[in-house]
């Protein structure tokens, strides 16, 4: 980005916000012999939290490293914010790369940089210029949205609990003001608490910042907290996406098992539910009751 491009960034209120921020046609990816996605479509509505699930190498982390250009479909059309990414080369400036911060499965954090340093690096990226003190001020104030104490920016990553890793891989996530977070397994090798604190600081930051989330997961509970809309991918496609009540309303054989599996069941009643019959309004009901509560 050049700094033309920077000083004529809108800031987020008036940024150009589609009612679809994220829309997958006909994506096609195949490995080789091996097809992962064969024809998937996905649209994912603004402010939503949308959760992706499907079975081990179902092609998850595939599909949002192609909607984030990491990956080139073989065929098929991705927008972001209405501009096409499957046409537009690698490191060409688009004007939406800097609308998405990304957590990767583990944080993919750097070992050798601080976690301020982390979070600093695609500020760097992006705004070369920025004053270092600047620089550090944002950083410092991102590890605090991400629920890290301050003096977390100078440890570095191997100094971490596993959550706090999470929480800093966050923090670099949010570095540019992000319209759209990707979060892949954000909860996975986390405890049940930890879990459930996460999954409450993502739904608090999606309220308050106004993002849209795009969200991989297994884990079920989070499914149930936070999640307004589930895609679940089988088949090679997106064969079904909806509220969770939706989606058990299809014949499914995999939707049936996961959602009425012991876990399953398991996760719906945690959340206060007596199973598949709850009603969306039901959950957002015990949602609301829920961060009463917290
Ligand atoms: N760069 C690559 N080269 C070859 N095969 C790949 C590549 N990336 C992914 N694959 C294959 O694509 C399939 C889907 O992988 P992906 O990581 O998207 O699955 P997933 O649904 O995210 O799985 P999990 O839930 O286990 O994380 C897997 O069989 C994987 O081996």
């Amino acid at each position: 980005m050049t700094d033309e491009d920077a000083d004529n960034r809108p800031p987020p209120h008036e940024r150009e916000q589609p009612d679809h921020p994220i829309v997958v046609r006909g994506l096609v990816n195949r490995f080789g012999e091996q097809t992962v996605h064969d024809g998937l479509d996905l649209q994912v509505k603004r402010g939503e939290i949308i959760g992706v699930v499907g079975g081990s190498g179902t092609g998850k982390s595939v599909l949002m490293r192609s909607i984030i250009g990491l990956q080139t479909p073989t065929a098929g059309d991705i927008e972001v914010f209405g501009r096409s990414i499957t046409d537009a080369e690698p490191d060409e400036n688009i004007g939406v790369r800097d609308r998405w911060g990304v957590l990767f499965q583990g944080g993919a954090l750097f070992s050798t940089l601080t976690v301020g340093e982390n979070v600093q690096v695609p500020l760097k990226q992006f705004y070369p210029d920025i004053e270092p003190e600047l620089m550090e001020d944002i950083a410092r104030y991102k590890v605090v949205l991400s629920g890290l104490p301050p003096e977390a920016a100078s440890k570095y990553p191997n100094e971490l609990s596993g959550g706090m890793k999470k929480r800093a891989g966050l923090a670099r996530a949010l570095a540019l003001d992000p319209d759209l977070l990707f979060l892949d397994e954000p909860t996975a090798g986390l405890d049940p608490i930890g879990a459930a604190r996460f999954d409450q600081l993502t739904r608090e930051l999606q309220e308050t910042l106004g993002l849209t989330v795009f969200l991989i997961t297994h884990d079920l509970d989070t499914l149930y907290a936070i999640c307004d809309r589930v895609a679940v991918l089988a088949d090679k496609k997106v064969i079904a996406v909806g509220t969770i009540p939706e989606l058990l309303e299809t014949e499914h054989p995999w939707i049936q098992e996961y959602f009425n599996g012991p876990r399953g069941r398991a996760a719906s009643a945690a959340k206060g539910g007596d199973g598949p019959s709850q009603s969306r309004s039901q959950y957002k009901r015990m949602d609301k009751r829920v961060k009463r509560r917290a």
